[in-house]
């Protein structure tokens, strides 16, 4: 874990803005503590989505700094923010961005084909990745029989799942979940949020996520509007 000193994630004097568009993003402090659960929300098109990409190091800031573990992303090239994203983080996207033709199994067991260092975890904790990867979809209430078939043969439900499993194998410190109880109903949703709290909890990782859904908000420690942070104005009809 971290000391207090040092954030996962801190961002100064971020400005960010698409293409040919007006600013979207103008931030002049933020900090994710090391193990915290942060809500965040805000309106439809007010930018949470691209601030998880600058946080991924996915997008870079045309301003300012966004620093992961002490890294400053912006100084870095683009195969090592993937490589700092991929050892460090676990992504669940609302559009799950699983691979179709894989089977469910080898979805989730892909982080650790990228990073040693998170195979070396799952190992760790719990024999071999295949183990591990097993054992958190079960968790996630996906039986055995649905490991070895393709995720696009899933419902939406399960695909969401299967993405938080690949988003949690080898205990990244970082989890970043965009909308990822958005296709669950109301007791998978319990169960999928015990599960990420729980795996959270035990890898002392910080969570980021980003839900319209404010009932969720009191798990947390803490709720944030992106509006209370952001000097810019979202685009007109955002
Ligand atoms: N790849 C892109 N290229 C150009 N503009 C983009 C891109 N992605 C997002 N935008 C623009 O940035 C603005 C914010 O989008 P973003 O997806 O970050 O919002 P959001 O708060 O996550 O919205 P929602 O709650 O609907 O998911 C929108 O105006 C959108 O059109």
């Amino acid at each position: 874990m971290n000391t207090s000193a040092s954030a996962l994630i801190e961002i100064d004097a971020l400005g960010f803005a698409w293409p040919g568009q007006a600013e979207l993003l103008d931030i002049t402090h933020f900090r994710l503590e090391a193990g915290e659960r942060l809500f965040l929300k805000g309106p439809s098109g007010s930018g949470k989505t691209t601030l998880l990409g600058l946080l991924g190091g996915v997008q870079v800031a045309q301003r300012g700094r966004v620093s992961l573990l002490g890294h400053d992303l912006g100084r870095l090239s683009a195969g090592a923010r993937d490589r700092l994203r991929v050892e460090h983080s676990g992504y669940i996207f609302q559009q799950f961005n699983l691979l179709p033709f894989l089977a469910v199994r080898d979805n989730v067991e892909l982080p650790c084909r990228f990073s040693a260092r998170r195979a070396a975890r799952a190992t760790a904790r719990h024999g071999s990745v295949a183990a591990a990867a097993s054992e958190l979809l079960e968790r996630l209430g996906l039986g055995r029989a649905l490991h070895g078939r393709r995720a696009d043969q899933l419902s939406i439900g399960q695909q969401q799942r299967v993405a938080a499993a690949r988003a949690l194998i080898g205990q990244p410190e970082l989890v970043i979940a965009d909308e990822p109880t958005s296709a669950l109903d109301a007791d998978s949703r319990a169960a999928f949020l015990d599960l990420l709290f729980a795996e959270c909890r035990a890898a002392g990782a910080s969570l980021l996520f980003v839900s319209h859904d404010r009932s969720l908000a009191p798990l947390f420690d803490r709720a944030l509007d992106l509006a209370e942070i952001n000097r810019a104005q979202p685009p007109a009809g955002a």
